[in-house]
């Protein structure tokens, strides 16, 4: 598969190593304005897009609208989620976004709605959610932990929203800390007089991220519409 790297960070890195490795092939690799690149010059079965929150929209839209569907991992633009999907459908392209492309984590979110699920009855405990991240993260708090969020407060009508910090009582307080090199980890607990139950994913280096993040290339290549990881970890188990 001939893949685009739009962002060749940290992230862009870990990819190419894991997608040469699975045989791909890496035609392009985009470090600033999209609108420099000749993208009709190059055949381009996928882009796979981990660049900044401030580029992302820009480099998917151009992306469906030059014939090319995109793997999207970049978190802190989601405001454009829903316009970016239109401009997918419009140009018939096809689209994955994932705020955590790691299997880990994917299992993870489907424990974190189970658990949302048993404790939205239980009033003596509140819930809040904690993210840790590398100091170079430009955005906060992590899409990892607005996902968490949205499907805890998809289980429990209780909770309206949530908010970085602090929280009124009926909204989820998201706590983000920086430290040097961590990968990615996140904790949900719920906590009450008596006792405290927490999950926890910690992240032991991209290498899951990554690795995701060309699964989901691979399921995307020739097949038009908007896709989610449950999708492709479905397709997975499937075979
Ligand atoms: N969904 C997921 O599983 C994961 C998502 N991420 C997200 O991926 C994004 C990238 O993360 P990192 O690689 O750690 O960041 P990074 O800062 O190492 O890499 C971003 C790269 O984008 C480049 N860039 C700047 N302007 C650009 C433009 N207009 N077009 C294309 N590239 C441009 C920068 O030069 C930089 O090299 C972040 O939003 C991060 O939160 C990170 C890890 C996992
Ligand atoms: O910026 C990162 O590094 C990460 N970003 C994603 C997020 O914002 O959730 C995913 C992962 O936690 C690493």
């Amino acid at each position: 598969m001939k893949i685009a790297l739009l962002g060749y960070g940290r992230m862009g890195k870990a990819i190419e190593e894991i997608a040469m490795n699975r045989g791909h092939e890496i035609v392009l690799k985009v470090s600033e304005d999209i609108a420099t690149y000749e993208l009709d010059k190059l055949e381009i079965d996928v882009a796979i897009d981990f660049s900044i929150p401030s580029a992302a929209y820009k480099n998917i839209t151009t992306c469906f609208e030059n014939g090319i569907p995109v793997v999207s991992g970049t978190t802190g633009w989601l405001d454009d989620y829903e316009k970016a999907k239109k401009i997918c459908d419009k140009n018939n392209s096809g689209f994955i976004y994932a705020s955590n492309f790691s299997l880990g984590v994917n299992v993870f979110f489907e424990l974190n709605k189970k658990l949302a699920d048993m404790m939205k009855g239980l009033e003596d405990y509140t819930v809040e959610i904690e993210e840790i991240h590398h100091m170079q993260k430009l955005d906060s708090p992590s899409g990892t932990a607005i996902s968490l969020a949205q499907q805890i407060i998809e289980k429990n009508s209780k909770l309206k929203g949530w908010q970085l910090d602090h929280a009124d009582s009926d909204e989820i307080p998201i706590f983000a800390k920086r430290i040097k090199d961590v990968p990615g980890t996140h904790t949900v607990t719920y906590d009450s007089t008596i006792d405290k139950i927490e999950i926890i994913h910690s992240a032991k280096s991209r290498q899951g991220f990554a690795l995701g993040a060309v699964v989901a290339a691979e399921y995307l290549k020739d097949k038009t519409g908007v896709f989610t990881m449950k999708d492709v970890l479905s397709s997975l188990f499937e075979n």
